[in-house]
C-alpha cells in the first residue's frame, strides 16, 4: 500500500500537512537565534535539542554537503526522486538508506521502511533527502500521538514503537563505544540476562579488568509508562504576527519561529497548567514579548518546575531587564491560578545570546527553592540548578551509579559535576566521606542545604570547575577510592581526566548523556590504565534520540 506520509507515519491528511512547516509559522512570529520547545531546556543534557529540535537541526546540518547540483562520482543529484530502503538511524534520528552504495539521510524515515524521497543536498560521502512517500512501513512504525509532532521536533521518535526505541538506544551506545572509543563490546546475547531493569555488576570486575573482557552493554532500562515524564518546562516567548499576541511554546523545526502550544505529551500535566496560567497572566498584564532580532521586549522565557513528590511548583519569568511592571499583581494572579506554587522568581537576562538564564535571580514571592524527593532523599532545587528531568528514571540511574561504586562504608568518593548533590548524597550513605564539585554556585548552595536537610554530615562541597578543584583536592591529600563523573554533553575536561588518572581510584563510575563523548573519554581512561567493564543505559528521555548511560571502569592492576 502506498501512502503519502508525515513523519508520524499517518496518512498525510490535510490537517497534518497544514500543521507542518510553514502554515503555523506564517501566522505566528517570534524569532530567536536558538531555543527549545515547551519541554525544552538550556542544557542538551535534558534531552532536548537547540533550535527547536534535532530533526530541524539535522536539516540544517548539511555542512560538507553541496546544496544542489551534481558531484562527480555521486550517483544522485539534488532534486532527484529516489526509492530506498532504510537500514539504520543516525544519532539525530534520521533514517539511513543507500542508493547505489551512496548514503542518504532521510528525516522521518525509520529502519525497515521503504520510502520514496527527493534528494535535498549532496556531498562527497553522504547526502540528505526529504521523504515524499512511504512505500512500505516498518512493522515498528506507529502513528505519533502528539498532534504537533511534525512541526515541533522536541521528540524525534514518537512514530517508533517504544521497544524498538530501546533496542536502538542500546545499539547506539554499543556502536559509539566500538566506533569512537575503539573498545571491544560483548555481543548482546552475553548481557541478555540483565533485561530485568536493574544494573547488573557482571561477575568479578577486577578479573574482567585484567583479562580485557569485552564491555557488557546491558539492555536499556526503559519506562513502564513513557509519557508525561518531564518535571520542567522551558518555554520561549514570542508574539503572533497576527495581532502581536504574546505566545509561548516551541521553536518550529529548523527555524526560529515560535509556535504557540499548550500541550506536550512528555510534559507532566501540572507544568502545562502552570505555563498556560503564566501566559494568560502575562497577556492580561500587557507584558511584551522579547524580540530576539531587536533585543527589545520584556518576557523571554517562562520556566516552570513541578516536584512530583511534594506537589510544589516553581515559576520563573526570564526577563530582558530588571524592571517588572505590575509585580504585585503578577504574583497575586500566579498564586491564584497555579495550585501548589511555592516559588515565583524573576531571572534577568539582557544578553543577546540564546542562553536561557542570566546571572541574577530574584525571588518575587515564596521560597527560592522547591523540594522534591528521589529515593527517599529530599532535594531543594533552585531556579538555575540542574536537576534531572525524569524523576522515575533518575532514581534508577542513581541506583546503578551507587551499585557500580560498590561501596562498603570505608571509601573516600569524589562526585565531579555534582549539581545539587544528588548522586553525592546517594553515595554518602554508603561511603566514609564524599566530595562534590560543581560550577554553578547556587547548585552548591542547594547541595549543602540538601546534605543538612537529610542529616548527611560526611559530604563536602566545592564551587568551581571540576578540572580546577580536583587538582586542589589532590594537593590537599584527598585520595579517592572511587570517582564518579556526570558531565554535561561535551564530556569531561581533559585536565580532569588527567588528574583522575594521577589519583588512580580503584573504580570510576561515568554517568553520561552523550555516548560519543562517553566513548571518547573512556578511550582516554583505558589508555591511562583502566578497563571499562560494563555500561547500563537508562532511558531518561523516551521518544527522543537521547540516552543516558552509567558505566563502570576498574583499574587494570
Ligand atoms: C549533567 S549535570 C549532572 C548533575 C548531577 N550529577 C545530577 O545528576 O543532577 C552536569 C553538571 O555539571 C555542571 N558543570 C558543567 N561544567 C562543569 C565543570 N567544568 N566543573 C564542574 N561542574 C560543571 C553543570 O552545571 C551541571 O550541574
Amino acid at each position: 500500500m502506498r501512502e503519502r506520509v508525515s513523519k508520524a507515519g499517518s496518512v498525510c491528511e490535510k490537517a497534518r500537512t497544514e500543521r507542518g512547516l510553514g502554515a503555523v509559522a506564517r501566522q505566528q512570529r517570534g524569532s530567536s537565534k536558538q531555543g527549545r520547545g515547551a519541554s525544552g531546556s538550556s542544557d542538551r543534557r535534558e534531552g532536548r535539542r537547540p533550535g527547536g529540535g534535532g530533526i530541524g537541526s539535522s536539516r540544517d546540518s548539511s555542512r560538507g554537503s553541496e546544496k544542489s547540483g551534481r558531484i562527480t562520482g555521486v550517483p544522485v543529484e539534488a532534486g532527484q526522486s529516489v526509492e530506498l530502503s532504510i537500514v539504520g538511524l543516525t544519532h539525530e534520528g534520521e533514517g539511513v538508506g543507500r542508493v547505489e552504495g551512496y548514503t542518504l539521510f532521510v528525516r522521518g524515515a525509520l529502519p525497515g521502511d521503504r520510502v520514496r524521497a527527493e534528494v535535498a543536498s549532496i556531498g562527497k560521502s553522504f547526502g540528505r533527502a526529504r521523504m515524499t512517500e512511504l512505500l512500505s512501513a516498518s512493522e515498528d512504525r506507529r502513528a505519533a500521538p502528539c498532534p504537533i509532532y511534525d512541526s515541533c521536533g522536541g521528540c524525534q521518535l514518537q512514530h517508533w514503537d517504544y521497544a524498538a526505541q530501546l533496542r536502538w538506544k542500546r545499539q547506539h551506545v554499543a556502536d559509539s563505544l566500538a566506533r569512537i572509543g575503539k573498545l571491544p563490546v560483548a555481543p548482546f546475547e552475553a548481557s541478555a540476562s540483565a533485561a530485568d531493569g536493574s544494573a547488573a555488576v557482571g561477575g568479578d570486575a577486577t578479573a574482567a579488568a585484567s583479562e580485557r573482557a569485552p564491555i557488557v552493554v546491558h539492555p536499556v532500562i526503559g519506562m513502564e509508562e513513557p509519557w508525561r515524564y518531564r518535571n520542567k518546562a522551558q518555554v520561549p516567548i514570542g508574539s503572533s504576527i497576527a495581532g502581536g499576541l504574546l505566545i509561548g511554546g516551541f521553536f518550529e523545526q529548523g527555524s526560529h519561529d515560535i509556535v504557540d502550544m499548550d500541550a506536550c505529551l512528555i510534559q507532566q500535566e501540572p507544568n502545562e497548567e502552570t505555563v498556560r496560567a503564566v501566559k494568560e497572566t502575562a497577556r492580561s498584564l500587557g507584558y511584551s514579548s522579547y524580540d530576539r532580532e531587536t533585543g527589545r521586549g520584556l518576557l523571554r522565557h517562562v520556566v516552570v518546575r513541578h516536584a512530583a513528590a511534594t506537589g510544589e511548583r516553581m515559576v520563573v519569568l526570564v526577563t530582558n531587564g530588571r524592571d517588572l511592571p505590575h509585580e504585585d499583581e503578577l504574583v497575586a494572579l500566579i498564586r491564584e491560578r497555579v495550585p501548589g506554587v511555592a516559588s515565583v522568581c524573576q531571572n534577568v537576562n539582557t544578553a543577546r545570546t540564546p542562553v536561557v538564564f542570566g546571572d541574577e535571580t530574584r525571588v518575587l514571592w515564596g521560597n527560592d527553592v522547591i523540594y522534591d524527593d528521589i529515593g527517599g532523599i529530599r532535594f531543594a532545587i533552585s531556579a538555575r540548578s540542574f536537576f534531572q528531568v525524569n524523576p522515575t528514571q533518575t532514581e534508577r540511574l542513581y541506583r546503578a551509579a551507587v551499585e557500580y561504586a560498590a561501596l562498603t562504608g570505608e571509601e573516600t568518593v569524589v562526585d565531579a559535576y555534582c549539581g545539587i548533590g544528588t548522586i553525592t548524597l546517594f553515595l554518602a550513605k554508603h561511603a566514609r566521606r564524599v566530595y562534590g564539585v560543581e560550577i554553578v554556585p547556587e547548585a552548591i548552595e542547594d547541595a549543602r542545604r540538601n546534605a543538612a536537610l537529610n542529616g548527611i554530615a560526611n559530604a563536602e562541597f566545592a564551587v568551581g570547575a571540576a578540572e580546577d578543584i580536583l587538582p586542589r583536592w589532590q594537593a590537599a591529600g584527598v585520595s579517592p577510592d572511587v570517582i564518579v563523573v556526570d558531565p554535561p554533553r561535551k564530556g569531561c575536561d581533559p585536565r580532569l581526566l588527567d588528574t583522575m588518572l594521577q589519583l588512580r581510584p580503584q573504580r570510576i563510575v561515568y554517568v553520561s548523556c552523550n555516548p560519543s563523548t562517553l566513548a571518547r573519554d573512556l578511550r582516554v581512561l583505558e589508555d591511562g590504565g583502566y578497563r571499562t567493564i560494563e555500561a547500563q543505559p537508562v532511558d531518561m528521555f523516551p521518544h527522543t534520540v537521547h540516552v543516558e548511560c552509567c558505566s563502570l571502569l576498574v583499574r587494570k592492576d
